[in-house]
């Protein structure tokens, strides 16, 4: 049976990786581990928090840092997003592009793959553009609320207010994952 370990502490990307990987017939086991995670670019963040997963475990595993770009900010928070949001919440993420006139944002996935303790990672990216918005839908997950996929993917809904099949059709973690489910598969290293 075809299968990796997800290392994250986040149930909701958990549940999105499952629902997306459902009809490939990989399997996806979690582990929560706590590791640091550094400052710097978004591949910078990935590669720090994957190696360091597969040390402690001491197996091959697969770690997922997702970024949110404020294009009117040069890029951040990016992948302190979490800090930010849990910080300011929707309202204040959006007073951050007050006296702006750009609300267009970049929700970025990067996964990584480590082969094993001492193996550097391997990345897979996926973009998804869209604005930021004052909140609509349920705030189920994170910043889903206030991200507006640009069209032709978006349809003027917020991702919050999509159901989990069409956020899931375009979202940035479904781009990135292709890419990784492509490499294992193509690797042999889905065992
Ligand atoms: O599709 C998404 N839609 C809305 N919000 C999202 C999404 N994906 C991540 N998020 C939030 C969770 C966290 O506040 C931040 C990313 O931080 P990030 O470090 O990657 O996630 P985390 O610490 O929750 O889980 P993990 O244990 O995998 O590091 O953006
Ligand atoms: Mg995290």
């Amino acid at each position: 049976m075809s299968s990796f370990v997800f290392v994250t502490g986040n149930a909701n990307k958990l549940k999105e990786v499952r629902a997306i990987l459902s009809s490939s017939g990989i399997q996806v086991s979690s582990q929560s581990v706590e590791v640091p995670e550094i400052q710097g670019s978004t591949q910078e963040v990935a590669f720090a928090k994957c190696s360091a997963a597969a040390e402690k475990l001491g197996t091959a595993c697969v770690t997922e840092d997702t970024a949110l770009c404020f294009h009117a900010l040069d890029g951040l928070p990016g992948p302190y997003i979490k800090d930010f949001m849990t910080k300011l919440g929707h309202d204040g993420l959006n007073k951050l592009l007050v006296g702006f006139d750009d609300y267009r944002a970049t929700a970025l996935c990067t996964f990584a793959y480590s082969p094993g303790p001492g193996h550097p990672p391997i990345l897979f990216e996926g973009r998804t553009e869209g604005r930021i918005v004052p909140p609509r839908g349920p705030a189920t997950f994170g910043w889903d609320a206030i991200f507006e996929p640009s069209s032709p993917e978006g349809d003027g809904r917020t991702y919050a207010e999509m159901d989990g099949e069409t956020k899931n059709g375009i979202s940035h973690r479904y781009k990135a994952l292709k890419k990784l489910c492509e490499y294992l598969e193509k690797e042999g290293n889905v065992e």
